[in-house]
């Protein structure tokens, strides 16, 4: 059997009096996908971060990778990528040397296609010598998740990678996660796209979240 790499147990999250995670319970393994839907307001953000471990349950415990959630966090860097909210980025880098940088950091245990196939499988060739600044939302977008899926890792955890996306591009994002469990990574990724739910949902659990009662 696979490694388990995120096994959440019944965990909540309350804010104030609003408990907007009712329990929730999730098992993923090695090359798995999971999709994370519901209604806007419904937790689902709020279980990546738990998982993610910049942020404690109110109850129930979230394990990943064998270990508390934060501390995952902090010992297994170099397995865990997390594209959750805008990335990160350097005003005076291009989009090319962003992912030259993401090479050199994590030398030796890149191997995924070379930058410039990187760029052109998701149609950002054209944006290649531009800076961040630069994009536009969806360029943006598109480029993030390409940075985030171009370093090695054995869990990804993405938050609506869709948006700002036009259709093309959605379908862009679609084929790269599909590629990367194709390479025995696990995807946990909340999404409102049906099509990327159903990437998804073929390859592991639908957690299905309701909107939070006040
Ligand atoms: N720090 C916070 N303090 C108070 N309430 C919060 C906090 N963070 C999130 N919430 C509330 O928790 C609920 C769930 O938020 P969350 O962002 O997880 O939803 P979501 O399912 O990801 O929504 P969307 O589809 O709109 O992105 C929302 O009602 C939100 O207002």
């Amino acid at each position: 059997m696979h490694e388990v790499l995120v096994d959440v147990e019944a965990v909540t999250r309350t804010y104030g009096t609003v408990q907007v995670l009712a329990p929730t319970s999730l098992r993923l393994h090695a090359g798995q996908g999971s999709a994370v839907v519901g209604p806007n307001g419904a937790g689902k953000s709020t279980l990546l971060r738990l998982v993610a471990g910049t942020e404690e349950p109110t109850s129930g415990t979230a394990t990943v990778l064998g270990l508390d959630a934060p501390e995952a966090r902090r010992r297994h860097r170099d397995r865990i990528v997390r594209l959750l909210g805008p990335a990160p980025t350097y005003p005076d880098l291009t989009v090319a040397e962003h992912l030259q940088l993401v090479q050199v950091a994590w030398a030796g245990r890149h191997d995924g296609p070379d930058v410039d196939e990187a760029l052109a499988e998701a149609t950002l060739d054209r944006v290649r010598d531009q800076f961040p600044g630069e994009l536009s939302s969806g360029e943006t977008q598109m480029f993030a998740l390409v940075a985030t899926l171009y370093r090695p890792a054995d869990l990804v955890l993405l938050d609506e990678p869709e948006q700002r996306l036009d259709t093309c591009w959605r379908e862009v994002a679609r084929r790269l996660v599909l590629r990367a469990l194709d390479q025995g990574r696990a995807v946990l990724a909340a999404t409102h796209d049906p099509g990327l739910r159903e990437v998804l949902a073929d390859r592991g659990p639908v957690v299905e979240l309701a909107e939070p009662t006040r």
